[in-house]
């Protein structure tokens, strides 16, 4: 079965600004991808490039097996994609988007269901410029699924929103999928990319530095697990630094910091409970996906 998009060594230039470079990637149908990366890291031209808004220097974007170049028009047919906020007219009413974007469509959702859905039944008759950032928002992610497309690019579609409609956008875009939308997520939030996304591609400066599951980002690029306990004076203290996927160990001020991977803590514990600390407090920090994206990227622009 095709991947629902295949992105093969793509290059994309404005002028002798290098966007994207030598970019490959591949999404499964039924997955959220998440596309991650500073600011002017090429995600948006990647995207842009997927969907037929920009045409690539080199490199070939295949959707659900088809040529974006050959067949812009079937591909066009498949894809959805959020608008700019600078897409649409101020003065167009909610309803009259969703009506026109139906009007569009080979196979539309019903309309009223979307307004529900969205929460924009309320604001139907409000003009797109009167609206707040949030509702804004709902309503261009709202237009991208009109068509009901196979594969949907979401760009940074929770910016804006309070941590509640966060959290509701976040729930519809996984209806989106359950209902066997494709979709590819452009974020700066590493919440919403670990809550989301089943495979991420870290971008920097056009090119891809990391690719996996949050989980494998993380185990990655986080650089482990930190446990920290106090030590009574006068307890000796087992040989730590030998212990399986233990990297480091430091000793001060009475108390000890061991950093690690993989199967530590389990020997860890093991290790004090044999020397008699099985009672020990332990604080254990594991590394978020944020901690690892940050890391990753000081080491991509570390001398
Ligand atoms: N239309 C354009 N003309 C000239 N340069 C552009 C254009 N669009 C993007 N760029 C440049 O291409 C590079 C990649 O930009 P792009 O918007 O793809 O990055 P991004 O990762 O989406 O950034 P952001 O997170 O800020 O949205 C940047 O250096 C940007 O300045």
């Amino acid at each position: 079965m095709s991947p629902a998009l295949l992105i093969d060594r793509l290059c994309k230039s404005y002028g002798t600004v290098t966007a994207v470079s030598d970019l490959d990637l591949r999404v499964e149908e039924g997955q959220i991808v998440g596309l991650l990366g500073p600011n002017g890291s090429g995600k948006t031209t990647t995207v842009e490039c997927a969907y037929g808004l920009r045409k690539a220097d080199s490199g070939t974007v295949r959707v659900f097996g088809l040529d974006a170049r050959a067949e812009p028009g079937r591909v066009a047919r498949l894809v959805g994609t959020q608008l700019q906020d600078s897409a649409l007219p101020d003065r167009i009413k909610v309803g009259e988007a969703v009506h026109l974007f139906a009007a569009l469509a080979h196979r539309p959702v019903d309309e009223a269901e979307t307004l529900r859905r969205w929460g924009l039944a309320d604001r139907r008759g409000a003009g797109f410029g009167s609206l707040s950032g949030g509702y804004r928002q709902r309503l261009l992610v709202a237009l991208a699924l009109v068509a009901r497309p196979r594969l949907v690019f979401l760009d940074e579609m929770t910016t804006g929103l309070d941590p509640n409609a966060r959290r509701e956008v976040w729930d519809l875009v996984e209806e989106v999928r359950r209902g066997g939308t494709t979709v590819v997520l452009v974020t700066h939030f590493m919440d919403e990319a670990q809550r989301l996304c089943d495979r991420l591609a870290v971008l920097s400066r056009g090119r891809k530095i990391a690719e996996g599951t949050p989980t494998e980002i993380v185990n990655r690029y986080g650089g482990g697990t930190v446990v920290r306990f106090p030590v009574p004076p006068g307890q000796a203290v087992p040989r730590l630094g030998d212990l399986p996927g233990v990297q480091t160990v430091n000793h001060s001020d009475g108390r000890i910091e061991v950093r690690g991977h993989g199967p530590f803590l389990v020997a860890l514990g093991h290790a004090l409970t044999v020397a008699g600390l099985s009672r020990t407090p332990l604080d254990v920090a594991s590394p978020s996906l944020e901690d690892a994206y940050v890391r990753l990227l000081r080491r991509e622009v570390a001398p």
